[in-house]
């Protein structure tokens, strides 16, 4: 179980990289970090790999403390048990695959029939035993992220860190390396730490989120719920494709002019699914004028963007629907989720 208690890290003058993270990740479990461009996901996995210290808070992998920003106390990356594969493969090019699996082995002091035993084990469940004498020049990308794989899984680390080790990858391979990627959590058995900004990365792999913003966990959950049920104005706008729209409400009106007893009221941002936007011809007792913007095929469906209000707003319609330029838009009669300015749920 890794647990992180009021978690920090600051480099010196600015709003700290990371700030306040409390959190439990249960054993064997997958983890991860989603979140915008500099909202702290690396600063994270570094600071849970010992390649950084935090300035506040502790870290603990099952009963013992790794690190501990106020004492200053930390443990060496290389006793914590823990992998961590790059973006970058970062592969030693003199030394064969297995020669590059086998090295942390070596180092580790490992005796030798035991290192050979795990070398094969892990370019087994990596998928490249026949690629062992080859050298990283004289293979792909895909095969060099798999060695990068099979080099991390080797020293059979409890606690596996991955920062968006398959964004240097093309389309096709990202889906089936994903794929793999699941099953050689579930064959190790070890608790997994994955960082990346590729929502569909996260929800296929994930047993937990947690959404970063500006260093902080907006929501900590588990894929799905971040869809049913999210925390933040930021996790409904974040997450989700196409994400949920937000409506302005203002006094228990649509756009402060059109009164429904749904809205109690309340002045916020108000969620609203693009499933639950209808499109109509012409104005009706709840609709908004809206102008057509985009309109993109997905999974038998239509997603359409309009501008109503000056908003960019997404519904999804079926392909049967006549869109003509100028459209109107059904407000829903029930809304599960208001935010208030703080982006936080009116109760
Ligand atoms: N060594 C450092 N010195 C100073 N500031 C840093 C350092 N490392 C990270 N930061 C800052 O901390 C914040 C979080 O950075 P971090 O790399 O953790 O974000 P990220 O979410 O991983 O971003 P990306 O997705 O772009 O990699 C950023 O504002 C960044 O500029």
């Amino acid at each position: 179980m890794i647990d992180l208690q009021n978690l920090g890290k600051s480099f010196g003058a600015g709003p700290p990289a990371v700030r306040d993270v409390t959190l439990k990740v249960p054993e064997g479990a997958f983890l991860v970090l989603l979140g915008p461009s500099g909202c702290g996901k690396s600063t994270m996995l570094r600071m849970l790999a010992g390649l950084e210290n935090p300035t506040a808070g502790r870290i603990s992998f099952g009963d013992r403390v790794v690190a501990d920003g106020d004492s200053g106390s930390s443990v060496p990356a290389d006793k914590r048990q823990a992998g961590l594969v790059f973006q970058s493969y970062a592969l030693w090019p003199h030394m064969s695959v297995s020669g590059n699996v086998d090295w942390p082995l070596k180092v580790a002091g490992v005796p030798a029939a035991e290192r050979g035993r795990r070398v094969t084990d892990a370019l087994s469940l990596t998928g490249i035993a026949e690629l062992s004498a080859r050298f990283p020049g004289e293979i792909s990308g895909g095969q060099q992220q798999r060695v990068a794989l099979a080099r991390m899984i080797a020293p059979r680390p409890r606690i596996m860190l991955f920062d968006e080790p398959l964004s240097n990858l093309d389309a096709t391979l990202r889906v089936e390396m994903r794929h793999e990627l699941s099953q050689l959590h579930r064959a190790t058995g070890a608790t997994a730490v994955y960082v990346t900004h590729d929502q569909v990365e996260a929800m296929t792999l994930a047993t937990h989120v947690a959404v970063m913003n500006r260093g902080r966990i907006e929501q900590f959950a588990p894929p799905a719920r971040l869809l049913l049920d999210p925390a933040t104005a930021f996790v409904a706008r974040f997450i989700g494709t196409p994400p949920a729209n937000l409506i302005p409400v203002r006094g228990g009106a649509w756009f402060g002019r059109l009164p429904e007893p749904a809205l109690r009221g309340v002045t916020g941002d108000a969620l609203v699914r693009a499933e639950d936007l209808r499109i109509v011809a012409d104005p009706g007792a709840r609709t908004i004028p809206a102008r057509l913007v985009e309109i993109v095929p997905m999974a038998g469906r239509l997603v359409v963007t309009l501008m109503a209000e000056a908003r960019r707003l997404v519904a999804i319609t079926d392909p049967g629907q006549p869109l003509t330029p100028e459209l109107h838009l059904v407000l829903p009669a029930q809304v599960t989720k208001i935010f208030d300015a703080e982006g936080y749920p009116i109760p």
